[in-house]
């Protein structure tokens, strides 16, 4: 806490660049609110940002984005703190519900799910990792019905979002410039980054150009981030500080909007939205459309609590019905890792360490070397020093039967050099929310030691969750039920990703730092085989870890899809003048991080209302 105090004034006395007063978006006065908009959009998270940046670009429209936190605090900028902000004033802090398949080792048997309540959403505290996706996701959306979706459509917004300052790949026709989203290499790697290479090479497995985003996807590298100047670059940052200034563009923060406003049948026009700011309640009206865009959460959420959704659960609840929409809330998919091997190193040079131990580094030499020679430390973001695609047998056996060598890895690989015990439990684990049991069990032999994780996730799951709303009220949170290996399969792609993780850790690279697996007995289940598949997959269910990617809850689908809720111009069905844009409109996850996937969606979002309006009278709403 102290070193996190002394960062806070060294930033704010030292770091013009960071504190940007010029440009932090400022929230309206209430009083300044207009009675009405053309556009009022409910959240200012990765897509939120994007698209009243977009929308607002158009002076003849007038854009109000209501978004429920806060502007994002100086220290969000640090790509080393990015775990610190969760269970944190900032985060809605979900859990799902109990399950006996996974999270075992958690608290109540209760994955945590983290997600922002910041302007920027969580794109102002994810990973920051850039990861567009794999080609074949988006054409597969095309092929599900969903036109305009392909892969070579999507690549320009993608283009469009971003602003691609490696030198190496600036001139590649994959990459877009002078986009708000700077994209840039992390900096001050661990001295792990290039052993970690070196073992991915070992196997064959080396990315052939470094570029996740470009030409293939599989074979390992370090991966971008999205970064400026070696900090986080957020939707916030990125799109909102250019523009908030636009006479036609109003923001309110600290506005939790509680329901979306709807003409009854057979109209069944959205036509505003009631929100709560500073304790009290306002109702403001959209003109043109209310665009939902809280997250793969709160959207289906919000759309629920409105009553629109699946009959049988809101009438329980005394919610009227607006528009049965059965899909509301399913088609939940998330990114699910394994977390709990660890495996410690011995560095060749002695008083060295080879990784990030957090209380050897948190000191006041990397406090000074951050806020006066912008350096060190805090630039590092250890999670993924090295990140991997790679096929597993069960994809590789799917493509020998569609004769096909596809590019389409179903497991990614994070290398990091940051393993649970090197905190003390401090951010990692209370993050997750692993027992203290636990977490005294497999990770106090190896407290403060050198050591790495290879954490595999697993791309496509089969398994679907659902949401289910228990209240009328939109502070309380859904249950969730994520289902994480409800379908065998995944759990045996599970099983393939953490194999080879082990496999890169007996390569001959990190066998000469001596790279040794912290579990030697397997208390969780002792009857299982030492590192055979049932081992590795009691870990998984111990182990589980999300990767904050959930989307898939407000599905996009043409009308024969029973359980879509949006067309595929974003339209959601059987109402008008709503539109939901965010994660959760994704048919299925793509193959990597969803930050980028959700800005695209956003992008594209906003060029859909543009042409809509501009062809159609009244929108082409009916
Ligand atoms: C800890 C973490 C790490 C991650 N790491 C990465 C990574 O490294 N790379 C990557 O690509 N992706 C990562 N992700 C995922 C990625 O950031 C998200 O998929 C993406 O930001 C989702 O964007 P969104 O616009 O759909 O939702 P959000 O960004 O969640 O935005 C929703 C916004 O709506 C607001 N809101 C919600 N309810 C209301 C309401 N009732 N009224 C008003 N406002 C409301 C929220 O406060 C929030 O600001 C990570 C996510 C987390 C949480």
């Amino acid at each position: 806490a102290v070193f996190l105090l002394m960062l806070h004034n060294g930033v704010k006395d030292y770091r013009p660049d960071i504190v940007d007063e010029a440009n932090r978006v400022r929230s309206i006065r209430i009083e300044e609110l207009r009675q009405s908009y053309d556009f009022v959009i409910v959240g200012g998270g990765s897509a939120g940002c994007a698209l009243a940046a977009r929308l607002s670009e158009n002076p003849a429209w007038s854009v109000l984005l209501l978004e429920a936190g806060g502007d994002e605090p100086f220290l969000f900028d640090l790509p080393q703190l990015y775990p610190l902000f969760q269970r944190s004033p900032w985060d809605w802090m979900y859990s799902v519900e109990p399950s006996d398949r996974y999270c075992l080792a958690m608290e109540d048997q209760r994955c945590f799910w983290p997600r922002a309540k910041v302007l920027g959403g969580c794109s102002s505290i994810n990973a920051m990792m850039y990861i567009r996706g794999n080609r074949h996701d988006y054409d597969q959306w095309a092929q599900l019905g969903n036109a305009g979706w392909d892969y070579a459509t999507v690549l320009h917004y993608f283009r469009k979002m971003e602003d691609m300052r490696d030198p190496q790949h600036q001139h590649s026709p994959y990459h877009g410039h002078g986009g708000p989203i700077s994209v840039e290499r992390y900096r001050t790697p661990s001295p792990l980054l290039p052993i970690f290479m070196q073992a991915a090479t070992q196997l064959g497995l080396q990315h052939p150009d470094g570029d996740f985003n470009g030409r293939t996807q599989s074979g390992f590298a370090p991966p971008h981030g999205t970064l400026r100047d070696g900090l986080r670059c957020s939707a916030n940052k990125g799109y909102m500080r250019r523009s908030w200034r636009r006479p036609n563009l109003d923001i309110v923060l600290k506005a939790f909007a509680e329901q979306l406003l709807v003409e009854p049948a057979p109209s069944k026009r959205v036509w505003g939205v009631r929100f709560e700011h500073a304790a009290l309640r306002h109702v403001v009206r959209a003109s043109k459309e209310v665009l939902l865009a809280a997250g793969a959460l709160a959207s289906p959420q919000l759309l629920l609590v409105s009553g629109i959704g699946p009959a049988e659960q809101l009438q329980p609840l005394g919610i009227q019905l607006q528009q049965h929409l059965p899909g509301v809330g399913r088609n939940l998919q998330d990114h699910i890792s394994t977390s709990g091997a660890v495996y410690t190193v011995q560095s060749a040079q002695p008083n060295t360490h080879l990784s990030f131990i957090v209380p050897e580094q948190l000191n006041e030499q990397s406090v000074r070397d951050f806020v006066q020679s912008r350096k060190g430390f805090f630039y590092a973001m250890p999670v993924s020093e090295v990140m991997g695609f790679a096929h597993s047998r069960y994809q590789q056996q799917q493509q020998q039967q569609r004769r096909a060598g596809e590019d389409w890895p179903d497991l990614q690989l994070f290398m990091g050099s940051y393993g649970y015990g090197a905190d003390g439990g401090m951010v990692g684990r209370r993050g997750a929310a692993i027992t203290l049991e636990n977490y005294a069990q497999t990770f106090e032999p190896v407290l403060y030691q050198d050591s790495f994780v290879i954490a595999p996730l697993l791309m496509r799951p089969r398994s679907r969750g659902y949401l289910q709303i228990v209240s009328a009220d939109a502070r309380v949170h859904p249950r969730i039920h994520a289902n994480y290996y409800d379908h065998p399969l995944d759990m045996a792609i599970m099983v393939e990703g953490l194999k080879l993780a082990h496999r890169l850790t007996q390569t001959p690279a990190l066998q000469r730092i001596n790279a040794t697996l912290n579990i030697y007995e397997w208390r969780n289940c002792p009857e299982v085989e030492y590192l055979s598949d049932a081992f590795w997959e009691c870990l998984a269910r111990y182990y589980s870890q999300t990767i904050y990617h959930p989307v898939g809850t407000c599905k996009m689908a043409p009308q024969s899809d029973p359980l879509g809720v949006v067309d595929p111009r974003l339209r959601v069905r059987g109402l008008r003048n709503l539109r939901v844009i965010d994660a959760s409109i994704m048919p299925t996850i793509p193959t990597g991080n969803t930050n980028a996937p959700t800005i695209m969606i956003a992008e594209r979002g906003a060029d859909i209302i543009k042409e809509d309006w501009h062809h159609y009278p009244q929108g082409g709403w009916l």
